[in-house]
């Protein structure tokens, strides 16, 4: 099956090189504004990828879940936290997205990161640019990304979280060497290094506990999916929307789903994250809760379950009059994880619906498809689709 896996995976992979090979370097990209003041064409979505700011759907939001009975419930009184895995598992499977509250994160926590984001992003660009992601190095500062092959209206920062983090070092699916990554700080803020590492301390708290009653609501062992982790690659983003005079024809993040196992993500409270409803594929808006943060299920749960929870598509408006700040924490397992259906949860009735394949290729080559402008659709967890 491992065989059959990789043959697939460098016929993917080939092509990419392939249509790579045939274009000219893609353009670099330069300034969002045209010598005219227009917006640059990189920016804007198709028609029917446009987002609709004046009309978002705010009757339903995600459901809300208070995770309080993780931390005040008596050994003895179960019933409570039954109705939470319950209530896990359904947020799971109808929406593949639910906010927490009462999850145990400090707010002085939350407070710093975003003050400390905030000065990060008013640096001046070529403070900024000096420590720039590039293709050897993911972590870093950049303000160039395109998702689906059109540029996103912001500009990011990732950090990771396991200082150094090991990685393939190529997509190539027979390249098996190696390679160490480690973080970027901008020089004059030390503040932005203690605020992510703090923050990524109690992210991996709040991972762990959500991991644990996603395990159980799948009737798994609560710590059935822990040991993929042990020398895990997740990462912490810093999103930054500045206003945009077109907020009607571009993103900030175009539609996509997010690859890793679980995404906690703090909002500022400007507004903006749209997720796609299951029922009907509307675009649903979700509001800021205070000192909430949102969760939402990845690609690797929606294998590890055979599809009993999907990973949802998701978008980010931006706004013309104010700036935006979203964080995200993505959740995912050490580089070597191989990532098929869990054996517990197929049998002959419910026959496996993917091919395995290696979550470190995986993620280098989506990585790829972030940095250089392709003109293939990048990788998907729908190409293992059996
Ligand atoms: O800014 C947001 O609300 C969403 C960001 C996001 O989906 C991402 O960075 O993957
Ligand atoms: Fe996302």
């Amino acid at each position: 099956m491992k065989y059959e896996w990789w043959t697939s995976f460098s016929t993917l992979v080939n092509h990419y090189s392939i249509n790579n090979a045939n274009f000219s370097r893609p353009k670099q990209a330069v300034s969002k504004f045209s010598a005219m003041g227009e917006v640059n064409p990189e920016f804007i979505q198709a028609l029917e990828h446009r987002p609709k700011p004046d009309t978002t759907i705010e009757a339903e939001n995600i459901p809300l879940i208070d995770l309080s009975p993780l931390h005040n419930t008596p050994p003895e009184k179960t019933d409570s936290l039954e109705n939470l895995v319950a209530e896990i598992g359904n947020a799971c499977q109808n929406w593949g997205f639910f906010q927490v509250i009462n999850h145990g994160v400090p707010s002085k926590c939350r407070e710093k990161i975003e003050s400390a984001s905030r000065k990060f992003f008013a640096l001046p660009k070529q403070e900024k640019r000096k420590i720039s992601r590039n293709e050897i190095n993911p972590y870093g500062y950049y303000d160039t990304e395109h998702t689906k092959n059109v540029r996103d209206w912001k500009e990011v920062f990732d950090c990771t979280v396991q200082n150094p983090t090991i990685i393939p070092a190529s997509h190539e699916p027979d390249d098996m060497e190696l390679k160490e990554l480690n973080n970027q700080w901008p020089e004059n803020l030390p503040e932005l290094r203690e605020a992510c590492e703090e923050h990524a301390a109690e992210m991996e708290k709040l991972a762990f506990k959500l991991l644990g009653l996603i395990a159980l609501s799948l009737g798994l062992k609560k710590d059935r999916l822990n040991g993929f982790f042990k020398d895990q690659t997740s990462r912490i983003r810093l999103n930054y929307y500045p206003p945009c005079p077109v907020p009607h024809l571009t993103l900030g993040v175009g539609r996509h789903k997010d690859a890793g196992v679980l995404t906690i993500l703090a909002q500022d409270d400007v507004g903006g994250l749209e997720v796609k409803r299951k029922t009907d594929g509307e675009w649903i808006f979700v509001k800021p809760t205070p000192d909430a943060y949102i969760i939402n299920v990845g690609d690797m749960i929606q294998v590890w379950s055979n599809e009993k929870y999907e990973s949802i598509e998701h978008r980010a408006m931006v706004n013309s009059e104010k700036e935006r700040l979203s964080i995200p924490y993505f959740f995912n397992p050490a580089h070597y994880t191989w990532v098929e259906p869990l054996e517990e949860l197929i049998n002959e009735q419910n026959p496996p619906k993917y091919k395995g394949y290696n979550w470190g290729k995986f993620f280098a080559t989506r990585n790829r498809g972030n940095f250089k402008k392709l003109d293939v659709e990048n990788i998907q967890i729908s190409h293992f689709r059996i």
